[in-house]
Parts: structure tokens; sequence; C-alpha cells
């Protein structure tokens, strides 16, 4: 097992560039599988949901191969084996969830095994196989697994009970290759949205509207290879600002979209950080003393769910009370208890997290409960007094490329040790 183990106290100084978005590559690596030619992507982060689609699709036929050490990665999918998603992956990370919509349109049926609930709460796919249904497809369900099957999906329109990331994007890969149109109402908005529709576009697809609410997919009968660079990573980019903030640091984060995170930075501002656009990227000076202010997650461009532990982190400093409230994931507050072990005066009821700050942190032994709790532990350790350890590493490894690394060369005293 491995920790990171980190002193706090010291401002973070200088440059870091972000990668390439997680939440954008899974979803177009999940696209590659809709056709038989090479799709070439850039700016692939090296992540461990990463790998874990690549073993997915490995399973599912496609030849996966990086550009020697690059962010380079190249696919081809000459033909599907199979249409069932190995368990042992689909458990790892839900996205995997995403080989649905391609496999249904490609191949006629998809089979997994369901990946059931997660740290952050219970995650159905309800939405994602009334998608499907409304194509044509028919769902049938076994023990712990679900099957969809149809012999040419049909467009048509799709009412989204809730703007859902991951059900937009399955039902807009299947029905890229639907005869007809498809309308999807109450569409997810979010930024990696956008990415997939330029992705599926550039392989032949014809879909407008991504990015709005209303997304329209034009059936095509075959798509090519595409070459695409993933956007960057609007969390990492606001992770590492959060890190200068609580720092009292002074840092410019590169390769950042101000446009996607301009939530997290009207936050930032608000809490005392002076932010600035400048050649090089977003430049965040902190304040002398955080001030509190108040959250509320939202679907994009409200403000992202998978920033709410790292400000969270941060508001247990503030100057006053902050308000943080979770719409998004029922149970999205697991960071609450390891932060409160750091000497955090956080009160739970219900959705909400009322967080009195405190003038210092404490630092202790703390384990990592989910990905973004994992990040938030790490920040409030750059910034606690005395020594951090943070354990159940892989959580942070799924979204995060080299972050200690990357922290270090900021300043932070941080190391990955093997227990
Ligand atoms: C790989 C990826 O892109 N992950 C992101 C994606 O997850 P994901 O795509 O899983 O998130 P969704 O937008 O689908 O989920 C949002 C809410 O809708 C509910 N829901 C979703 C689908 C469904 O069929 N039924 C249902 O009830 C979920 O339980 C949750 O409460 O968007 C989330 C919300 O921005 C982010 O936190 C995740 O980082
Ligand atoms: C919740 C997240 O990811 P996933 O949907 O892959 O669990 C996240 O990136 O914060």
């Amino acid at each position: 097992m491995e920790r990171l183990v980190l002193t706090g106290g010291t401002p973070l100084s200088g440059r870091v560039r972000v990668g390439g978005a997680k939440n954008a590559v899974l979803p177009i690596l999940a696209a590659c599988l809709l056709t038989d030619q090479v799709c070439q992507l850039e700016d692939v982060p090296r992540l461990a949901d990463v790998r874990t689609m690549l073993m997915v699709l490995s399973r599912l036929g496609t030849e996966v191969a990086w550009v020697g050490h690059s962010h380079t990665l190249v696919v081809k999918t000459p033909r599907l084996e199979t249409g069932e998603a190995p368990y042992e992956y689909v458990r790892q990370m839900r996205a995997s969830i995403l080989v649905m919509g391609p496999l249904l349109a490609r191949l006629g049926y998809a089979r997994l095994t369901l990946p059931g609930g997660c740290a952050i709460g219970s995650r159905p796919i309800d939405l994602h196989l009334k998608g499907f249904q409304a194509l044509g497809a028919e769902v049938s369900w076994g023990p712990g697994q679900v099957e969809v099957r149809c012999q040419r999906l049909k467009g048509n329109t799709v009412y989204l009970d809730f703007p859902s990331v991951g059900a937009t994007e399955n039902i807009m890969l299947a029905a890229t290759l639907a005869e007809g149109t498809t309308i999807i109402e109450n569409a997810a908005e979010e930024p990696e949205i956008v990415d997939l529709a330029l992705f599926l576009n550039a392989m032949g697809a014809r879909i407008s509207g991504a990015g709005t609410a209303v997304i329209k997919i034009e059936g095509v009968s075959k798509l090519q290879g595409a070459r695409h660079t993933v956007i960057p990573d609007r969390i990492e980019a606001g992770t590492f600002l959060v890190a200068g903030a609580i720092t009292g640091g002074e840092i410019t984060v590169e390769n950042v979209i101000v446009e996607h995170i301009k939530p997290v930075i009207a936050k930032l501002q608000e809490a005392g950080a002076e932010i600035t656009e400048t050649a090089q990227g977003l430049q965040l000076k902190a304040p002398t003393r955080i001030k509190a202010t108040d959250i509320k997650t939202l679907p994009y461009p409200g403000f992202p769910t998978d920033m709410q532990a790292q400000m969270m982190a941060m508001l247990t400093l503030a100057e006053g009370t902050s308000v943080i409230t979770e719409t998004v994931f029922e149970n999205r507050f697991m960071h609450v208890d390891e932060l409160r072990r750091m000497g955090a005066d956080i009160k739970i009821e219900g959705r909400t997290a009322v967080v009195r700050g405190v003038e210092q942190l404490l630092g202790t032994q703390v384990k990592a409960t989910d990905l973004r709790a994992g990040a938030a532990l790490v920040l409030a350790g750059l910034a606690a007094r005395g020594e951090t350890e943070v354990i159940h590493l892989h959580h942070i490894d799924r979204g995060y490329e080299r972050f200690a690394e990357k922290l270090q060369r900021l300043g932070a005293k941080i190391n990955r040790l093997r227990i």
C-alpha cells in the first residue's frame, strides 16, 4: 500500500500544467468503438480510469497503442468481439457503462453487470436505459446484470428527468448510428458533452446543440476514424487553484479553458482570491485569510459537484461560516469525517454542510474515501500544521496524474511512500 506524506504550511508558487479531462476522454474512448477505423487522441491523461477503460475496450476487441511515453493514444476496433463488458472493470469504474450505447449501436446488443452503488451515492442507470428504450431497444434484467438489444435503433425524442451527464453521453453515442433523428431534451450541458459531440462529428456524426439543453442527433449509417485533442480537465485546474488559495500561495495554472471554470473562479474570488487571466494561464493570488462563502452544487453551468470537497477543505480555514449544499449526489460528504479528524468544524444537516472556519487544521492520518475526497484531504494537509498522511491513494489515482509530483514542483512538501 502507498501513502502520501505531507508537511503543511508552505505557500505554493510557480506554474502547473493541467492535463486532458478524465470526464471527456472516457466517453470519447467509448465513442471509438463506433468505428472500425483508427482514432488518434491527443492529451489523453495517463490515469487509472483511462487504463481501466482501455482494459474494457481491449476485451471488446480494441487494439490500443500509446505513442511512446506521450499523451497520444491510438485505438482501432476492427471487429467487436463481444457485447459483454467485464464486471471486474465495470465495478472499478462506473463510466464503463458508457460502452453500452456504442455496443448497442454497432453490435445490436450490450450486456453489463451493474456496477452497483459507490461512496458518493447509489448512481442508478435508469435514464440511460430509458433513452435506449426510446430508441427501440429491449431491456432485460438478469441477476445483477442488464441487457439491451435492438437490430437497428430508431431516432426518437428522449426527455431526461434530470440532466444526467452519463445518460446524455450514452444516448448520444447510441443515436449517432440510429435511423432518423434523435432529440435529447433536458440534456446535460457540461463541456465534456461538447467535446464528445465534437469528436463524434469529426467521425462523421451529425450532432447539433451540444452544450445546450436540447441536443439533436441525425443518425448516419457509418462512422469513420478521427483525430482529436481532449479538452483540459476543469476539475484538475480547480483543484490546483484551491491548492494555491489554501496555502496562501501565488500560482499560475496553465492549459485552462476559463469559460469552463467560471463558477469555481467566482467562488474563489468571493473567498478573497485574486484571479487574473494571463497569456500563460490563470494566475491566482491567495488572500491573507480565506473568507467564508456559500456553495450549492448544480449541473453545469452551476458549481460542479466534483469541486465541492476541495472547496470545503479550503472553507474549513475561512473567517466565518460557509453553507455547502450538495444537490447532485445524495451522499457526497464522505470527506467530512476525515476533515473533522484534522480539526475542522463541520455539521451535516441532510444535503447541507455547515462549515465554521477554524484558525488551523492539524495534520494526522486520514483516508481517501473517493476521488475528490482524497484530493480535498491532500489540500487540507498542505495547509495543516504538522504532518498529514493520506492513504487509499487508488481513489486519487483515478483522476489525477502525478498529483504529488505536480504539487512538489509548486513547492509542496509532499512525498509518495510505500507503507
Ligand atoms: C465519468 C464522468 O463523467 N463522471 C461525472 C459524471 O458522472 P455521471 O455521468 O455518473 O453523473 P450523472 O450526471 O449521470 O448523475 C447525476 C445524478 O443523476 C442521477 N442519475 C444518473 C443517471 C441515471 O440514470 N439516473 C439517475 O438518477 C445520479 O444518481 C446522480 O445523483 O457527472 C457527474 C455530475 O457532474 C460528475 O460528478 C462525474 O464526475
Ligand atoms: C465522481 C467522479 O467520477 P466518476 O463519475 O467516474 O465516479 C469525479 O470525477 O469526481
